[in-house]
């Protein structure tokens, strides 16, 4: 195509929200009109089919769930009354805890306010809050927040170091939906031996966010903790960070949750247009299902250009792959779906991984993230007339024109700047485009069967390495470790047998390994 009829192009699909002051420019994919008219009626079915989610249709039928994020940003559009009291409700309770928070009349014991927030959660519990105050947290916030989000002992350690002189005026906010997940609930009895360990009163430093009548929701009210946030049946971990998972951590950092709220229902109305060209979710999601075949045959590259975006991609990592990656349809067919998603931040990227974008397989299309104002305030000029800023902008258009020009597709999302209306805005664009493309390739984009067995098989691990230790103790001498298996009739998982025991060993738990190292059928185990 020449100069001229990409200008066109360019001009002919590029979408240009008022309010939001929000772009998106498409021109840079590939399809045609063609292709839009073979795609049309799947595209008015999910438009329908959105719309009846929306109204509170169970989009869930395995878990026989509402989807309802957002009515959250919205709650006239919630199906019933009780509903929307309810998000009415949390958000008017969350604003008034934030308050006494922040006046001291909320206090801890030991101390006249909060000054630290540490959050402890996985998932969706963990991803948005991140991305949130990676992007929005103020400089000197009221609370400055911490994360643990695995159960890695070296990274619980790292934080609880950093924050160990500020315990005493530590908040530990746990968030779980189910509050039943291994990994938050092994960070709680982590941190609640911190805080043991300085003779603190953890329950006068704790609150959660969790399902009403979870374990988590009655370890809290039993051990009367501080207070609880509900997370609602209807809103899944990855689109919760409109909900009380996401708004109350902000809010205790000085966030403007209103405003976070605000862009995203007015994002959502535009989304909710049943009209491809004026409605940019459909017109990512239209893009995706073309670029990949309807198949997720490209990779979606996530490139913003600017700092405090840089945990967007991670934010949409499980957004887009854990709502996609289905290996049947809503049919019952195999299918195995899905959008594999990836990124950092330009112009970092550029001398990262950008060499084999532009050069290397072609099993990709980028999406730019462009954001328009460079700074609060004046910047100084680098070299005559050009400021870091221009630099910065420069290499976006750079590497579009590079990857264009070899054939790479790409989109870019332009924001006016990054403040909690903006970011807002593409929380609810993404979620929305993910619940578009799930009905355009016919996948249940609202469970997630493949993490649960990932858990199932971790907790049979669990439990065999019980059995293993058990039986090397009332054994008392050194075992093979075939010796063990047929002991425990287990001789399939002689693998992980041999690994659960090199585990111990390396972290001196009374077992040891004598023989070759990298032999492992050479090895007896004992107790130490
Ligand atoms: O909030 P929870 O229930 O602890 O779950 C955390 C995360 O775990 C998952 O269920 C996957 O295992 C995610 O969907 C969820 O965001």
């Amino acid at each position: 195509m020449d100069a001229a009829a990409l200008w066109q192009r360019y001009q002919d699909w590029l979408y240009y929200h008022e309010g939001l002051g929000f772009y998106l420019d498409v021109s840079r994919m590939g399809f045609d009109d063609n292709f839009l008219q073979t795609l049309q009626p799947k595209l008015d079915k999910a438009f329908k089919d959105l719309a009846a989610l929306e109204n509170g249709a169970i989009a869930n039928p395995d878990e026989n769930r509402m989807v309802g994020h957002y009515w959250l940003r919205d709650p006239d559009k919630a199906p019933s009354l009780e509903l929307k009291q309810g998000i009415i409700d949390t958000l008017e309770k969350i604003e008034t805890f934030v308050h006494k928070v922040h006046e001291g009349e909320i206090r801890p014991p030991k101390a006249p306010k909060f000054t630290d927030l540490l959050s402890i959660g996985i998932g969706g519990s963990a991803l948005g809050p991140e991305f949130v105050a990676e992007a929005l947290a103020p400089d000197f916030p009221p609370l400055a927040i911490h994360f643990i989000d695995n159960t890695d002992p070296a990274g619980i350690d790292r934080i609880l170091t950093k924050i160990r002189d500020r315990l005493a005026s530590t908040l530990v906010l746990v968030i779980s939906k189910s509050g039943g997940t291994p990994e938050p609930r092994n960070g709680m009895i982590e941190v609640q031996n911190a805080f043991a360990a300085q003779g603190l009163d953890f329950a006068k430093h704790a609150i959660a966010t969790t399902g009403v009548g979870s374990n988590l929701d009655k370890t809290a009210h039993s051990q009367g903790w501080i207070d609880t946030f509900p997370m609602e049946d209807w809103v899944g971990g990855r689109t919760s960070e409109l909900s009380a998972v996401g708004l109350l951590p902000a809010a205790l950092q000085g966030i403007d949750i209103r405003a976070m709220l605000a862009g995203a229902k007015e994002m959502d109305a535009a989304t909710r247009i049943p009209d491809l060209k004026n409605n940019p979710a459909a017109l990512l999601a239209v893009s995706w299902y073309y670029v990949g075949n309807g198949k997720g045959e490209k990779d979606m590259v996530i490139l913003p250009y600017k700092d405090s975006l840089l945990l967007f991609s991670r934010y949409l990592q499980q957004l887009v792959m854990e709502s996609l990656g289905k290996e049947k349809d809503l049919d019952g067919n195999i299918v195995h779906q899905g959008i594999a998603v990836y990124g950092n931040k330009g112009s970092t990227d550029q001398h990262a991984y950008v060499q084999q974008l532009r050069e290397g397989v072609a099993n990709f299309f980028a999406t730019f993230i462009e954001v328009l104002k460079d700074r609060e305030g004046s910047s100084p000029e680098i070299d005559p007339g050009i400021t870091s800023g221009d630099y910065l902008s420069g290499f976006l258009q750079g590497t579009r024109k590079a990857l264009y020009e070899n054939k790479r597709q790409s989109i870019t999302v332009t924001i006016p700047q990054v403040n909690p209306y903006t970011v807002g805005a593409l929380i609810a664009l993404y979620e929305r485009a993910v619940s578009i493309y799930g009905f355009l390739v016919n996948v249940n984009a609202y469970h997630q069967p493949g993490v649960e067995a990932g858990k199932k098989a971790a907790a049979e691990i669990l439990d065999l390495q019980t059995k293993v230790v058990q039986l090397i103790q009332q054994e008392g001498k050194p075992m093979y470790l075939s010796q063990i298996a047929e002991k425990l009739g287990a001789t399939e998982d002689i693998e992980a047998i041999y690994k659960i025991v090199r585990h111990l060993a390396a972290n001196d738990r009374g077992i040891t390994l004598h023989g070759n190292l990298g032999k492992p059928n050479s090895l007896t185990v004992s107790t130490t």
